[in-house]
């Protein structure tokens, strides 16, 4: 349904994004991460019509964005990073608002508005001024906003930025839930939020985009292998001792641990071995592992397995492609293949925030929070 051909815009300095090349299929969630100034809000915008490419193409359902915006838009939704709400407005003002300049026919305007007000939990809260609503609350009106003329397509600017963890994990659900019948696509910085949504996920790098495939596959990708962070009730000499002779794990870095203060464990139990081991063959091995341990009478107190960060898989992508020497005509690596696909799913607690912050170097164009 959405088509981004070849599209480049180029801002000083060679900033920008460069001949991005990517399809939408209808009822995918596409995660779209990058490091700050990466390009993400850049192709939103230019995906939304806020902004126009140097180059290339991009149609909705075939009808080009540049030539055609008022019928492109119109299929589509957009919640910019910070979502433009006029804090004097009710919730109810503001969304017919929108219905309004969203071309959302009069007669059914009434009708849709309700409709937001459910779906997006807002009841009660009609008449409540913008400006009293909490973040997560603007949030969910922001996406009301973005759904209520109920475009195919809806593009999503780090939706989650800035709430605390509650209201993240609402939002999620929120997103979830309009996933359903919606196409969405998605930036973000958060890791655990592609794992929670996502079906498939582009990386973009300094404007150019570094790998499209499965949230899964992306795990598969790593060459750093199943990691997995043991602590050993037993001395370390005769864990290390085991471990080598099992010979499946190669023993990445060592921690001694010593027991909370509050446990039992007294003072003459010090012989804790903390260990962070990585599996010879990037397969999970921790089930074979509880029984080499338990079998040498050596007890596993703990263990965990070590979740990937963005930065490490980006990092990983974008020095694999130096290393290949594509920097300069990078090829995407598709990784839709389950040849390809990881054997383990990525896991990741939330919370997790990647990537250095240098947004203080960015010189936004203001202009792209409109609605
Ligand atoms: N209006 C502008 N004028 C000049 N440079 C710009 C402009 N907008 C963005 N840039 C630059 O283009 C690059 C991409 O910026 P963009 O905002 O698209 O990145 P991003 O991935 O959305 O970053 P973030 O995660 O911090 O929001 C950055 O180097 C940024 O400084």
């Amino acid at each position: 349904m959405l088509k981004v051909q070849q599209v480049s815009k180029w801002y000083e300095g060679n900033r920008g994004v460069h001949k991005l090349d990517f399809e939408m299929q209808r009822g995918e969630i596409v995660g779209f991460l990058g490091p700050n100034g990466a390009g993400k809000t850049t192709t939103m915008r230019m995906i939304t019509g806020y902004l126009q490419p140097n180059e290339g193409v991009i149609t909705i359902d075939g009808i080009p964005i540049q030539d055609k915006g008022r019928q492109a838009r119109s299929k589509i939704g957009y919640l910019p990073e910070t979502p433009p709400l006029y804090e004097d407005m009710s919730v109810r003002s503001y969304l017919k608002f929108v219905a309004s300049i969203r071309d959302v026919p009069a007669r059914e305007q009434k009708l849709r508005i309700s409709e937001m007000i459910s779906r997006l939990g807002l009841n009660g809260r009609e008449k409540q001024l913008v400006r009293s609503l909490s973040k997560g609350y603007k949030q969910r009106l922001g996406l009301a906003g973005a759904i209520i003329h109920n475009p195919d397509l809806l593009v999503l600017d780090e939706p989650t930025s800035g709430l605390d963890p509650n209201q993240i994990l609402e939002i999620r659900q929120l997103i979830q839930e309009i996933g359903e019948n919606h196409t969405v696509l998605l930036s973000t910085h958060i890791l655990p939020e592609v794992d929670a949504l996502c079906n498939r996920v582009l990386i973009i790098h300094e404007g150019k985009l570094v790998m499209d495939g499965r949230p899964d596959a992306l795990g598969g990708s790593m060459e750093d292998g199943f990691k997995v962070k043991v602590e050993v009730k037993g001395k370390r000499e005769q864990v290390l001792d085991v471990l080598r002779t099992w010979g499946k794990v190669e023993v990445e870095s060592m921690a001694t641990t010593l027991p909370p203060a509050n446990t039992n464990l007294t003072a003459a139990e010090p012989d804790m071995t903390g260990l962070l081991l990585t599996g010879a063959s990037g397969e999970d091995f921790r089930e074979e592992l509880f029984y080499v341990l338990s079998d040498a009478k050596l007890p596993i107190l703990e263990m965990k397995k070590e979740n990937l960060s963005l930065e490490n898989i980006f990092q990983q992508l974008t020095t694999r492609e130096t290393e290949e020497g594509q920097v300069s005509d990078p090829a995407v690596q598709d990784l839709h293949s389950s040849d390809t696909a990881a054997p383990t799913a990525i896991t990741v607690e939330h919370g997790e925030a990647a990537f250095s912050d240098d947004k203080a170097e960015k010189d936004k164009d203001t202009g792209g929070n409109r609605s």
